[in-house]
């Protein structure tokens, strides 16, 4: 006799309901639920992770949800398409059903890809046994790809489990499907099917207009608030290609939303934003070569990733050798610099150091602490008393310049480029003006530290004070400081947001280069042409 036939290792019916269980773990049943809403996915598999099971936990998770997984299907399948299908049947189904509602109290279910007949009825049997208190079920029967994810035969059986909806969330041709008529192709038209739908089933309707070609992308919600009660919620349309398991991720976070929300409307509406960020950030994820996924992560900073000044200083590796081997930093370093061509480049960096300090104000201003709002003001005055003083200095002494000549200079397009840069970039959040500003600190405290070591003593260096203002360590340490805050935005900016930082960060660098480059290729510049008369 084997042992398993009669001593089950574990039991496989729980003896009491999973709400007695709850309640056992110290829940009673009547009190507050749990922060974290517990959310089943019941669907198939995307192993490339932006579709079914994968897609539904990540979208459970964004929104806060406990999230747990019976797989219906194993699907191969990626961004181009489904290559086969593996069901491994109904029973099996059951039993992965049974072993979480024997055991946790589910507060919404989310039902996608149910592959064949036997499936869809194991599934609508079980609902009517636990019947969890919020259903969406996503019709799910052809991929974005165009593969069936259903059979034919199984479309009657897909009918029922409808009825056992609270929510049903159908796109045009799945709608059409259901109600057994010819797809709408007019927005009115699939409105009117899907009020034929929630008429016939009980199931608000969530129809999804992201098959119509226009300007939105237009959804509504049917019988929400009562039988010809229509929402519409119209986003404007992204313009990708990646909506790979748009709607997988949809119906999984509207499930995730239910049981914290007092109707349909407000977890839609919530839903339906989060999704347009995600599909936003998507391409940026690159993932696959076909129709890639949404970031269902697009609006979280992500652990785990690296400070963001290393990053950014391992990015502009080309920049900053190229600045130090460049002709006119060497140039500067061993004294043999023209004076020219030294009071031309302070010029302009007079010129710039005036709009390089209305930036670092910029930052105070969107500063979120007060040690940054006070370290940016402090930094903004420093640029105009310390480093534009010896500008003033030399060009006084050099060029004959009085103090209003030295800020009346007209910056060069050279100049202008980088303070434009600047300026744009504090048009946007306070991590992207940060990022901006940094290289200013770090490409000279770097220069300054590399030239102090080789231009040695100082003493009748022609450039000394030049030299030796940035590779003091006051300001080595203000460039560590400016670095911190830096990193410390950039701790709680989104990818998106971080990837703006990192070529902010870049495109500055490289205005650095070109900065000092223009010393010596002014004498190439064309002279203005004279109006014709
Ligand atoms: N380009 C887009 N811009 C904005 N929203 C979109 C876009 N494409 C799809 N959506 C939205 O994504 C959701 C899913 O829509 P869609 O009609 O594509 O569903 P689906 O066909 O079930 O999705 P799937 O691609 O997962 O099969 C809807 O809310 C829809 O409005
Ligand atoms: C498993 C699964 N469910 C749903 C879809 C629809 O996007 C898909 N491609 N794969």
């Amino acid at each position: 006799m084997s042992l398993a036939a009669t001593t089950p290792v574990l039991p496989t019916t729980g003896p009491t309901s999973a709400a007695a269980r709850d309640a056992a773990h110290g829940a009673s049943p009547g009190a507050a639920k749990p922060s974290r809403p517990r959310v089943l996915s019941i669907a198939g598999t995307d192993p490339t992770g932006g579709a079914g099971i994968q897609a539904d936990l990540k979208a459970f998770a964004a929104h806060g949800a406990y999230g747990m997984a019976v797989t219906t299907a194993l699907v191969a399948q990626n961004t181009h398409g489904v290559r086969t299908v593996h069901v491994p049947g109904a029973d099996f189904l059951t039993e992965q059903l049974d072993a979480v509602s024997d055991d946790v109290v589910i507060d919404a279910v989310k039902i996608g890809m149910v592959a064949d007949e036997p499936g869809a009825r194991a599934i609508a049997a079980w609902l009517r046994r636990v019947q969890p208190p919020f259903v969406v079920l996503d019709p799910v029967m052809v991929a974005t790809s165009g593969h069936r994810l259903l059979d034919e035969g199984a479309e009657q059986a897909v009918r029922e489990l409808v009825a056992l909806a609270d929510l049903v969330t159908p796109n045009l041709p799945e709608l059409a499907v259901l109600v057994g008529e010819q797809a709408a192709t007019t927005w009115p038209d699939a409105l009117a099917q899907a009020r034929r739908l929630h008429a016939a089933s009980g199931a608000v309707v969530l129809l999804k207009g992201g098959h119509l070609t226009g300007e939105e992308s237009p959804d509504a919600l049917v019988g929400a608030r009562g039988p010809d009660d229509v929402t519409t919620f119209s986003v404007p349309r992204v313009d990708t290609v990646h909506t790979h398991g748009t709607g997988c991720s949809l119906s999984a976070a509207v499930a995730a939303l239910r049981p914290r929300r007092d109707g349909w409307e407000s977890a839609t509406r919530d839903a339906k934003n989060w999704l347009t960020g995600a599909l936003q950030a998507g391409g940026a994820l690159a993932v696959g070569t076909g129709r890639g996924p949404v970031d269902h992560l697009a609006h979280l900073p992500t652990l785990g990733q690296r400070v963001f000044s290393e990053e950014a200083w391992e990015r502009i590796a080309g920049w900053r050798e190229a600045v130090e081997r460049m002709g006119f930093v060497r140039a500067l370093a061993d004294g043999s610099l023209s004076a020219g061509d030294f009071g031309f480049y302070l010029a302009q960096d007079a010129a710039y150091l005036a709009e390089y300090s209305r930036v670092l104000s910029r930052a105070s201003q969107l500063a979120p602490t007060p040690e940054a709002r006070q370290f940016f003001a402090g930094a903004a005055v420093t640029s105009l008393e310390v480093e534009q003083a010896l500008h003033r200095d030399w060009l006084g002494a050099h060029a004959g310049m009085d103090r209003g000549a030295v800020e009346s200079i007209d910056p060069s397009p050279v100049t202008a480029a980088y303070t434009n840069h600047l300026h744009a970039a504090s048009n946007g959040s306070y991590a992207e003006t940060v990022a901006a500003l940094l290289p200013c600190y770090w490409l000279y405290s770097h220069i300054g530290d590399v030239l102090v070591r080789q231009a040695g003593e100082l003493d009748g260096h022609p450039y000394a004070r030049w030299i030796s203002l940035y590779g003091d360590p006051a300001f080595q340490e203000a460039t560590r400081a400016a670095c911190s805050f830096a990193d410390e935005a950039a701790r709680w900016a989104s990818p998106a947001e971080r990837e703006r930082m990192l070529r902010a960060f870049e495109v500055s660098s490289m205005h650095e280069y070109l900065f000092f480059e223009q010393g010596l290729t002014r004498a190439t510049w064309p002279a203005p042409p004279r109006a014709a008369r």
